[in-house]
């Protein structure tokens, strides 16, 4: 469902943050990608939901051209697809519930609908008696568990997590990991940057390694496999 052919991205500034990277991820796989700072992980996931575009290559994702979208499909392709942060990226001002709604008005999903499955989604969580709070009135690892709401009210087909455990405690960490493994169990594509070795090498799924925009290691079941 996620296929890149021969993907190159230089930015404009001259940097090649990837270099002919080629892959294929499938429905329902949960994949780790690793690798060194600056090695081109985020550029990798950027390119995936469209935040920049290939300089040469192919990206499709659900059989959707990525690259050349036309503007009027983005927010077509984008609302089956969620993303999370390790800076969360909540809207200060919105309380946990409102910041979930958000994401079902931008795609203008039928009112009706939209408490019922706001409420749904923040119990999978495990926040909904949290639902009035501001994300100034709640943890870190809650903050993060209100950003995943945010990812899956819309049902996505995929979701993009860039070190979503960058910012947390070992222990928040395993509790957004076990939620990230349930939505994946549910039927959810994972594709998640870290640079959290324990997590990798107890989770043991796929693993992706890039190194200077290369992908060059691709194991199921694999390790983390660096030291830092
Ligand atoms: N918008 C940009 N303009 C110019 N160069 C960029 C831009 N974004 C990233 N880069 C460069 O592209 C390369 C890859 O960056 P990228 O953020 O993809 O790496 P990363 O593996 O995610 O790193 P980290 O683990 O530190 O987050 C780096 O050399 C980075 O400095």
């Amino acid at each position: 469902m996620i296929e890149m052919q021969d993907v190159w991205k230089t930015y404009p500034n001259g940097t090649h943050a990837l270099q002919g990277v080629s892959v294929k991820i499938d429905r329902n796989e949960f994949v780790y990608v690793v690798g060194p700072s600056g090695a081109g992980k985020s550029t990798f996931m950027k390119l995936i939901y469209r935040e920049e575009v290939p300089t040469k290559g192919q990206i499709s994702v659900n059989g959707f051209n990525i690259g050349k979208l036309k503007q009027r499909k983005i927010p077509y392709v984008r609302r089956n697809i969620g993303v999370i942060f390790q800076d969360f990226r909540l809207l200060p001002r919105l309380s946990a519930y409102e910041n979930v709604a958000f994401a079902m008005e931008v795609i203008e999903a039928p009112k009706r609908q939209m408490k019922k499955r706001v409420m749904e989604v923040l119990d999978l969580v495990g926040l909904k008696s949290k639902a009035n709070h501001q994300p100034s009135q709640l943890s870190g690892g809650e903050q993060q568990r209100i950003a995943i709401a945010r990812a899956i009210v819309n049902n996505p087909s995929v979701i993009i997590a860039d070190e979503p455990t960058g910012n947390l405690d070992p222990e928040t960490s395993w509790g957004i990991m076990q939620l990230l493994d349930e939505i994946n169990f549910r039927g959810t594509t994972i594709v998640m940057a870290t640079h959290n070795k324990d997590i990798v090498n107890t989770m043991r799924k796929r693993v992706i390694a890039i190194e200077h925009g290369n992908i060059v290691r691709d194991q199921l079941r694999g390790e983390y496999g660096y030291d830092f």
